[in-house]
């Protein structure tokens, strides 16, 4: 085929210089020699043979999720499909876990930033999953130094000289196993477009991992097997199977055995409840198994019942695994993934370590503690970290309730969860929702988009870990309690959330927040950037599906022309 080349400036020197792509693929994000190493042209090739093969699959699966949006809007509620009945009911196993990844009690998550990538490899959990979604803000310095540094670690030649500190990053001797978690289905990649259109992201970050890693994976990480990947946001099991096809597809490329690549899916969204057999069935020769997203999960809730007023969630931090909803949808994944052969992942708790008040922090650490026995007990086979410094005390509860067993799969088959019902998966939470649940969303909300405008997708605010996920749970909540008026509890005075009382509690916030940072930070940073698109999500008519799509307009930046808009 022949190629011709899209053309960037180079800022400093009045010469041309561009990624030698293929045809029907232009390349506008800022060019730079590392990132043009990744974006290869046999590279770029498998990117785009991904789009023109599914991306009629994805924009029908798209189609569907708005289709299903429409009903649960005009009240009906998500359910176990009576048409897959058979594959709930039938005796089948996914095929056996890889080796490599038998034991995996404690897994770190992280954005594939290069120094978090070697700490986290390095941190004893046994796997790290590298984030390219909810901890990263997906600008294209952010996406493409991502791979670059993922490049590195799998070729076991990362370092990291951290100039200030005068230290040096390295690998040690025994890692953690990698896993990638590409973008969801809905999110674009703005600065690659193929046959004229903007890229499906997720094939993106899984195109260029997979071309250049697949091989060195299975070397080094993988005993034979992989790379391995965890699948963020799906909603139904049309949209694992077209995860099935890009493996099966990504493995003919290699020349590899099929079932060669492993994925987790994550159930973060209510609908997928509904269809934990029907997403492993689809992916059972490349499952290893699921995990319980349980901030989508929760923003998920409020997204499907967005016109169910009866359905309201109470504040944010009553909204945990021990509510009859949320423990039903940890206990039938369990059931599900033993039952078909497979690990079932517990998910991340919130708090990470408190470094200035001893007392604060081992208060959060019981929590801790507390969240990861549940999860053990309940017969998780492993489970997240969101920091390194919590990993001794969740690979303690583990070890102490797991022994020496690798995984739960064949000990802990839960027939009893067996019973639950669409009752139990949609039971409404108990709990108040108050002024200072209105006033802690809004806050969290305005600095979680302010640190993702300026490219970073996981922030620790308030002690505890905000990243999509978690902000996407206050924009949603607050818009349902605007949207109807909610009654406040708490003061016995019954305040109303009106458009009135939030524009007064957004502006009170913002001082807060400048009191809390200092002037001259907020000043620097995005905050009246991030304050108006926030609150123009929490005040829309209708709510927007993400939180990230309509910001993404804002990292956007086409080169040479500037910024851009899709
Ligand atoms: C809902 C979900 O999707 S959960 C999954 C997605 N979310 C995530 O992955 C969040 C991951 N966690 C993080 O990003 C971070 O821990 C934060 C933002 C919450 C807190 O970050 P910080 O306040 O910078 O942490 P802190 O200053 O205590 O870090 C101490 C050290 O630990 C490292 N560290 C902290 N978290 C991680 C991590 N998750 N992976 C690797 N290293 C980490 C830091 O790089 C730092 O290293 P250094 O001492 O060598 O400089
Ligand atoms: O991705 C994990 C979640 O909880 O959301
Ligand atoms: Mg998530």
């Amino acid at each position: 085929m022949v190629g011709f080349e899209s053309f960037v400036e180079a800022p400093s020197k009045e010469v041309k210089v561009g990624y030698d792509v293929p045809e029907g693929v232009d390349i506008r994000g800022r060019f730079d020699p590392d990132f043009a190493r990744i974006l290869s042209k046999d590279a770029l090739q498998f990117v785009a043979g991904l789009q023109r093969e599914f991306r009629g699959h994805i924009r029908y699966a798209m189609e569907c999720r708005k289709e299903a949006k429409m009903r649960y809007n005009n009240g009906a509620l998500p359910g176990f499909d009576p048409a897959t009945k058979y594959v709930r009911e039938g005796e089948w196993v996914c095929a056996a876990p890889p080796p490599a990844v038998a034991d995996r009690r404690v897994e770190i998550t992280g954005p594939v930033e290069r120094k978090m990538i070697i700490n986290a490899l390095n941190s004893g959990a046994k796997v790290f999953m590298a984030d390219f979604e909810d901890a990263l803000s997906p600008s294209w310095e952010n996406l493409m130094r991502g791979q670059v540094n993922l490049r590195d670690a799998v070729n076991g030649t990362i370092s990291f000289h951290d100039k200030a500190r005068n230290r040096v990053y390295k690998l040690n001797e025994q890692t953690a196993k990698l896993f990638v978690r590409p973008r969801g289905w809905h999110l674009p990649e703005a600065h690659i477009f193929i046959d004229g259109e903007p890229a499906t992201g997720c094939l993106v970050d899984f195109g260029l991992y997979f071309f250049h890693n697949w091989s060195a994976f299975r070397k080094t990480q993988g005993q034979g097997f992989g790379p391995f990947f965890y699948l963020p946001k799906m909603e139904h099991s049309r949209e694992a199977r077209i995860w099935n096809s890009v493996f099966e597809r990504a493995e003919k490329m290699a020349g590899i055995e099929k079932g060669s690549i492993r994925a987790t899916v994550l159930i973060e969204t209510l609908p997928a409840v509904f269809q934990m057999d029907e997403i492993l069935y689809e992916l059972r020769d490349h499952s290893v198994g699921l995990n319980c997203g349980r901030w989508d999960y929760i923003f998920s809730y409020v997204k499907t019942f967005q016109a169910h007023p009866d359905r309201l969630l109470p504040d944010r931090v009553l909204v945990g695994m021990t509510q009859h909803f949320m423990r039903s949808y940890s206990d039938l994944l369990i059931r599900t993934c033993h039952r078909r052969g497979v690990h079932a992942m517990g998910g991340m708790a919130a708090q990470i370590p408190i470094r200035d008040d001893s007392k604060a922090n081992e208060a959060a650490l019981d929590l801790v503690r507390k969240d990861k026995l549940r999860e053990v007990r309940a017969g998780h086979d492993g489970t997240w970290a969101a920091h390194p410094g919590l990993i001794p005390a969740i690979m303690e509860v583990f070890n102490d309730n797991m022994g020496n067993k690798a995984n739960q799969i064949q000990s802990v088959k839960r027939e009893d969860a067996a019973n639950l019902t669409e009752g139990d998966l949609l039971q409404i939470p108990r709990g108040v929702r108050t002024m200072d649940g209105l006033r802690l969303n809004t806050r969290v909300g305005i600095q979680y988009v302010a640190a993702w405008l300026t490219g970073t997708g996981s922030v620790p605010l308030y002690n505890l870990m905000e990243d999509a996920a978690t902000a996407e749970i206050s924009r949603v909540q607050n818009w349902q309690w605007l949207k109807y008026g909610v009654e406040l509890d708490g003061d016995g005075l019954g305040v109303k959330v009106t458009r009135d009382l939030f524009g007064r509690v957004v502006e009170e916030e913002m001082a807060r927040i400048e009191r809390e940072i200092g002037k001259d930070k907020f000043q620097k940073g995005m905050y009246k950037e991030a304050c108006k698109i926030f609150t123009r999500q929490c005040t829309a008519a209708v709510l927007d599906d993400f939180l990230t799509l309509d910001a993404y307009n804002h990292i956007v930046i086409h080169h040479p022309k500037g910024s851009s808009r899709l």
